[in-house]
């Protein structure tokens, strides 16, 4: 029997277990004046803890919004956005617990997927999370002005704060969660992962709007750092963008067009970027603007396989039966035929077995097939199911998330 019980957190709790958190992420606890600002955003609904004599030792935490999938329908999502475990119970097995607990949670509650980000790629997969979509982080050295070409006749204004923080969740509802990967933001995101950076404890960040010839279609969140020296006094500062969220491509070039002009900057660094972020072909220079790295986003873990095979669309192929495991809930366990007219569940020979994290990898279209069968993650197929499998599940669009949770 364990010393600990592993229980949905009471509302008194809630503070006690987000510290628990912050801490376990090695940050500081919020002032009172911090907690007052974002408690809103961490009510007990949807938190797993886990206690020692009623001492919160572990938080799995998560909120409920909704995930765009390839063809554009949405899916219930569990967000998994605070996971911890007090540094003196680690590897006992506590976070094992309150994922097991969290997954029949979201079950119940009748999530289809669940998703989250992780601080370190080895710890998710063994809970059937995979990587579903990447994001790059993006340098653009100045001066880097922009072709001649490229026509944008869009306007660019900066925010106050209070409006900012009035009228940037409507704007993003609007710019809409068009790619695969993209979440909606419920009102709870908003005080805890963009009204606080506004304020000038939490980073100072500042927005910019882009107006188009229908009205604003974009916003840019970002912050500069300064990096002169009394050595180097003439140094320009980096800027750094936190977000980049356009309507059309227009008004993304817009935006960039904007961030690539502000005075005494010396580099523009924006992370969390797509991986098919367009911004070098706007520049004279492509080179000003290198991929510095490419990283994992948003780990996926499909809750309710059937409803999430049947959600998404499918390119036009002969169909492909596959064969899926899933450790930890078995009613996902079974064959699946995924052809281009849907998906239903089958006792025919399957063409290959993956395991249900392999699946999420597939499921938004970030991987081919080819290479996580090379790595073991696809058993069983021939170079030829595995073409039928890219040419199915396949997107144009490569995935991405663009929101921090
Ligand atoms: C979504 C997010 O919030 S991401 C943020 C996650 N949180 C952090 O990184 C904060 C610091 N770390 C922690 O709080 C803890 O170490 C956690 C939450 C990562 C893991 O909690 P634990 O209670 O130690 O995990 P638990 O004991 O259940 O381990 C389960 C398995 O995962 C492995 N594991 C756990 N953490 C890690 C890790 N960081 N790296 C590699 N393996 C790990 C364990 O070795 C164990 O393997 P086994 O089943 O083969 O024995």
């Amino acid at each position: 029997m364990s010393d600990y019980v592993v229980r949905q957190i009471t509302d008194a709790e809630s503070r006690e277990t987000f510290d628990l958190l912050v801490r376990s992420l090695h940050g500081n606890p919020p002032s009172d004046e911090r907690w007052a600002k974002v408690s809103d955003s961490w009510a007990a609904d949807g938190r797993t803890g886990a206690f020692h004599d009623g001492e919160a030792i572990g938080i799995a935490s998560s909120f409920a919004t909704t995930l765009t999938v390839p063809g554009g329908a949405t899916v219930p999502m569990g967000a998994v956005d605070g996971v911890g475990v007090r540094a003196d119970w680690t590897r006992r097995g506590v976070l094992t617990a309150m994922m097991d607990r969290q997954l029949h949670d979201f079950v119940r509650r009748g999530h289809v997927v669940a998703a989250l980000h992780a601080s370190e790629a080895l710890i998710y997969g063994r809970f059937g999370y995979g990587v579903a979509t990447r994001m790059a982080t993006l340098q653009v050295k100045q001066p880097a002005p922009l072709r001649e070409s490229v026509d944008l006749p869009g306007r660019v204004r900066l925010l106050a704060t209070d409006e900012a923080i009035a009228t940037i969740p409507s704007l993003y509802q609007r710019i809409d969660t068009h790619r695969p990967g993209m979440i909606a933001r419920p009102e709870p995101w908003w005080p805890i992962a963009f009204n606080w950076h506004l304020h000038p404890d939490g980073g100072n960040h500042r927005v910019a709007v882009h107006t188009g010839p229908n009205g604003d279609d974009g916003f840019a969140v970002f912050h500069v750092v300064p990096q002169n020296s009394y050595l180097d006094p003439e140094r320009g500062a980096a800027l750094e963008v936190h977000e980049l969220h356009a309507a059309t491509p227009e008004a993304l070039a817009g935006l960039w067009r904007f961030l690539l002009s502000v005075d005494l900057i010396e580099v523009v660094n924006a992370r969390g970027r797509p991986v098919d972020d367009p911004v070098g072909l706007l520049l004279v220079d492509p080179r000003r603007a290198q991929t510095i790295g490419v990283d994992d986003e948003l780990w996926l873990r499909l809750i309710d396989v059937p409803a999430a095979l049947a959600a998404r669309t499918y390119g036009s192929r002969e169909p492909v039966v596959l064969e899926v495991n899933d450790r930890m809930l078995p009613d996902n366990r079974g064959r699946y035929r995924v052809s281009s007219n849907g998906v239903e569940r089958t006792e025919d020979e399957a063409d290959l077995q993956l395991d249900v994290d392999t699946l999420a990898m597939l499921y938004l279209g970030a991987w081919e097939a080819g290479p996580l069968a090379l790595s073991g993650r696809i058993a069983g197929a021939s170079a030829e199911t595995l073409a039928r499998v890219d040419a199915l599940f396949r997107t144009g669009t490569q995935p991405w998330t663009g929101t921090h949770f």
